[in-house]
């Protein structure tokens, strides 16, 4: 059991398709001597001003892209490949003026209400993993959209989640426009769109450019893909060369009560992500609101990056750690994640034939009901404790709490915290077992973990 907590934040697969970023958390204590961090230098930064041609009100102005403007892009694009391959990392800042990054707020704004608390995968080596939402580990609140994939000869990007089929779409609905994945939560949100607007006061026809939902987002989106068609061709793309398709976008706040995400790696389970894509849209973030992405470059000298409107950070889905610090001020970002194709591929293959992404072992389904019970039962052994020593008594009503789970969720607690030592007919009584053969301490010494991550 002292190993539990390492255990539980690791790597886990992910089923193919599903809106689960699942990042895996690094325990503590684990890294390399700590070294303190630095804000990324203005001569690091890229000016993302060729990109700005793809968005929303440049688009209006000019359908075409002049050479001029598409060699802009390939250099950027270059620039990019390169400091990637040396850093794993890169910043570009002026993907959008203050009028612009207004548009996209007001859009992410007006969807906020639908945000919901995100979750995170626990579970190492195991089968079977939980998500569950963990605040103190990660607190953002997000909402994946889908869509807007646009199908021009010269993008490849084609979208083989089946909620993003034009099929999901209602008639009369855009497949190609940026709407939430949740068609329940599609179908509210376009409502509200068509309400009158508060502001005006008065009733106001919905106009036509209105029904292409979400069309600054999705503007956004396209100078992403931009830059990223350009490192896909770019000369030495070494890791790039092979990006094709994105994942949908997930809109994220970080509420200002010091919402963070602790140090993770985004893709550990060999799910296909290549580069993950973070877009920021706040206005004048100072250095008091805190907040700042936090990237862990093995060997180097960790950056701080403040989320800054129309700032751009991307970098190596599979390889770099990075977190983000607690945020004092609301934090709006956009997240995407590239994939390579053959990695991709590859995952789709195995969760096709073994369910899972990342080495599933053809475990049956976990019920609904039983994922609940493991999932309520584990955030009460890893969130209780606020801050006092553990005591014999809390063992002992964990162990009661054990006691009464199903047997289902029994086997989920195991394979979770224990990973491939778990015995395949494990009962609830045996989970409750060894939590009453622990001593208090040990307890601790698992919340403990826990703390120094939250620190660190
Ligand atoms: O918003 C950021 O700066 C990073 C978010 C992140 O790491 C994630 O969602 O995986
Ligand atoms: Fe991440």
């Amino acid at each position: 059991m002292q190993k539990l907590i390492k255990a539980l934040l690791s790597d886990a697969p992910t089923a193919t398709g599903s809106h689960q970023h699942s990042p895996s958390v690094e325990a503590a204590g684990e890294s390399l001597p700590k070294l303190a961090p630095r804000p990324v230098r203005a001569d690091e930064v890229f000016d993302a001003a060729p990109l700005r041609s793809q968005l929303a009100s440049e688009a209006k102005k000019s359908k075409t892209q002049s050479s001029a403007a598409k060699k802009q892009i390939a250099r950027l694009a270059q620039q990019v490949a390169e400091r990637l391959a040396s850093c794993g990392w890169a910043v570009l800042d002026g993907l959008f003026d203050s009028s612009e990054s207004a548009a996209v707020r007001a859009e992410m704004e007006q969807l906020e209400p639908h945000f919901h608390a995100s979750e995170i995968w626990v579970g190492h080596q195991a089968a079977v993993g939980a998500q569950m939402t963990m605040p103190d580990i990660r607190g953002d609140r997000v909402l994946w959209m889908c869509g807007h994939h646009p199908q021009r000869s010269s993008t490849p990007w084609s979208h083989a989640n089946t909620s993003q089929s034009g099929s999901d779409f209602a008639p009369g609905e855009d497949p190609h426009a940026l709407q939430p994945c949740s068609s329940s939560i599609r179908q509210t949100a376009r409502e509200e769109t068509a309400k009158p607007s508060l502001r005006t006061g008065g009733a106001r026809r919905v106009q036509p450019s209105e029904r292409w939902l979400n069309r600054h987002l999705s503007g956004m989106l396209d100078a992403m893909d931009a830059l990223v068609l350009g490192l896909k061709e770019a000369p030495n793309t070494g890791r790039c060369a092979n990006l094709a398709d994105r994942s949908d976008a997930m809109l994220a706040v970080y509420p200002e009560t010091g919402a963070r995400f602790q140090r993770h790696v985004d893709n550990t389970a060999g799910d296909g992500r290549r580069l993950t894509f973070l877009c920021y849209m706040n206005e004048e973030w100072g250095a008091t609101d805190g907040g700042e992405l936090c990237m862990h470059p093995t060997g180097s000298q960790p950056v701080l990056v403040a989320p800054a409107a129309g700032r751009l950070a991307l970098f190596f889905a599979d390889t770099m750690p990075h977190e983000v610090l607690p945020a004092r001020r609301h934090r709006y970002s956009v997240n995407v994640w590239y994939y390579d194709t053959e990695e991709r591929a590859r995952a789709e293959h195995e969760a096709a034939t073994r369910g899972r992404i990342g080495g599933g072992t053809g475990a049956a389904p976990i019920s609904d009901a039983d994922n609940a019970a493991a999932k309520g039962f584990l955030q009460q052994v890893l969130g209780g404790g606020n801050g006092r020593p553990a005591e014999r008594a809390e063992l002992e009503r964990l162990a009661n709490e054990a006691e009464r789970l199903p047997p289902g969720a029994a086997h989920v607690v195991a394979q979770v915290t224990m990973g491939s030592r778990a015995a395949p007919d494990v009962k609830p009584t045996d989970v409750a077992a060894s939590l009453r053969a622990m001593v208090p301490a040990a307890l601790d010494a698992l919340r403990g973990d826990l703390s120094v991550m939250r620190t660190s």
